[in-house]
């Protein structure tokens, strides 16, 4: 190793320790393409547009009007229309660029040449993303935005949106649960999967919902949210008992519905058809979000009667994710695996889980269970993540569309500050009361002035 390399690495980790480096370093690429790379590509494809979609096939022949008018006016050669453009607009990580599309082309034929555009511009990337009928938005990164995700500064907002990643074209990737009411994140052991449900609890616990958690391995990963959580399972009985009481309150949510239309009793909860959002908001109940840690646990049996228990279990399960979207009761399943080997019930609890994430996987059947029935493209895609990119992941939903994702690095520690910090959001929900994890009472570290309030918890004196 030269000297010069010594000393860089000791200088970067000095300054690392300083607390100075890391962020210099993480804003640097986003820094660089503001002063230098977007002023360059903003040029160079301004001066290159024409010549570079007719070199890509993506231009059409000029109408008869303009033929005429063309020749009437100037001597200039007749040459062939690309799309128009609409809009440019620079952000923090490219350039984004809406076309109206020429009679006769559609987004698939500039998705095609995405893999050139990006050569001809010389960006990172190109994605073709549609509009509206008509209408594309070609989005150009400057630099890898999964390598150091900083979240976009505009991120969709609403009642239940959890902005909880970047996707690789520059944009942010939500959770929302009025749209994918279920989901599964699936991914080997150190693929990410627990900073992905940091980000979420994270999001979600600024919101008015209740965050329900089943860990069974003791509690290891959901315990710290615990000031934000109105229910906590850490083994498999607690976890019936619980699933039991999230029906129980899934089926007076269809009462209450049926109560306000005046539909009768007879009615099966299936035939239901509205939901929690038509009743006026002083009777609506409060949204639930149920997050199930390393579903295969549940799922394990040694004796005959864990077996029953278990077919409980993912008999309650699959009735949450049924019917639960109408009763505002919502479902996050995480797990290494979700196959058919599990056992009983469990390819069909799969079915109802609309959003699918799989990080790294160790195996193409693994990438199958959670893409395989959303793209073959983007089960190849979750086969090639690297294993230096905990976090990377490609996140689909049954209506075919997919995209490469990374969360920003959310460490443990930060995930259960916010949590504090949001205890007194925890909606009053009786029925969960006996599932309340224990949470110490808060000590408040008075701020030193310009510091931000910290807390911390008491140590456990149960
Ligand atoms: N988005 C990310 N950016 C940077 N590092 C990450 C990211 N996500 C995860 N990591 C790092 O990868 C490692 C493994 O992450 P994590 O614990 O989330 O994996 P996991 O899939 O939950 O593993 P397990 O199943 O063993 O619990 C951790 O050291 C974490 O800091």
């Amino acid at each position: 190793m030269s000297g010069a390399v010594v000393l860089a690495e000791t200088g970067a980790a000095l300054a690392a320790v300083a607390g100075g480096a890391a962020y210099t370093r993480a804003k640097a690429p986003s820094v660089f393409w503001s002063a230098v790379g977007l002023p360059v590509t903003a040029a160079r494809f301004s001066a290159t547009y024409g010549s570079t979609m007719d070199a890509c096939g993506l231009t059409v022949a000029p109408s008869r009007l303009r033929v005429l008018v063309t020749r009437a006016t100037t001597r200039r050669e007749i040459r062939p229309v690309p799309p128009r453009i609409r809009r440019i607009r620079p952000t923090t990580t490219g350039l984004r660029v809406r076309l109206r599309l020429a009679p006769g082309q559609e987004p698939a034929d500039v998705a095609a040449s995405a893999e050139r555009l990006r050569h001809a511009w010389g960006v990172h990337s190109v994605h073709v993303a549609e509009i509206k009928p008509g209408v594309v938005e070609l989005r150009m990164t400057g630099f890898d935005v999964l390598r150091r995700v900083r979240m976009p500064r505009r991120v969709p907002t609403g009642e239940l949106v959890v902005p909880v990643a970047m996707r690789e074209d520059g944009t942010a990737f939500v959770r929302d649960y009025r749209a994918v009411p279920h989901a599964m994140t699936l991914g080997a052991p150190g693929s990410g999967k627990s900073v992905f449900v940091r980000n979420l609890v994270t999001g979600l616990a600024a919101l008015r919902v209740a965050i329900v958690g089943i860990d069974c391995k003791r509690g290891v990963e959901q315990a710290p949210f615990a000031p934000r959580l109105s229910a906590l399972a850490t083994d498999r009985d607690m976890a019936r008992d619980l699933l039991d009481v999230l029906v129980a309150e899934l089926e007076e949510r269809y009462d209450l519905i049926r109560d306000y239309q005046g539909v009768p009793r007879t009615v099966t909860d299936e035939e239901i058809t509205s939901d929690i959002w038509g009743l006026p908001a002083e009777l609506r109940p409060v949204p639930l979000v149920l997050v199930v840690d390393e579903v295969a646990e549940l799922f394990l049996v040694a004796t005959r009667k864990e077996e029953e228990r278990r077919d409980h279990m993912v008999t309650q399960l699959i009735r949450l994710a049924q019917l639960g979207r109408a009763a505002g009761i919502f479902l996050e399943v995480c797990g290494q695996r979700f196959g058919s080997e599990l056992g009983r019930g469990a390819t069909m609890l799969r079915a109802q889980l609309t959003g699918r994430i799989v990080h790294r996987v160790n195996d193409k059947p693994t990438a199958e269970m959670g893409l395989g029935d959303i793209s073959p493209e983007a089960v190849l895609a979750s086969t090639q993540i690297a294993p230096e990119m905990p976090g990377v992941a490609v996140a689909g939903d049954t209506s075919g569309g997919w995209s490469r994702i990374r969360t920003p690095h959310l460490s443990l520690a930060q995930a259960a500050a916010v949590c504090w910090q949001t205890a007194h959001l925890v909606p009053d929900l009786p029925a969960l009361d006996q599932f309340r994890p224990y949470v110490p009472p808060v000590v408040v570290i008075p701020p030193k002035p310009s510091a931000p309030p910290r807390f911390a918890p008491n140590p456990a004196t149960e």
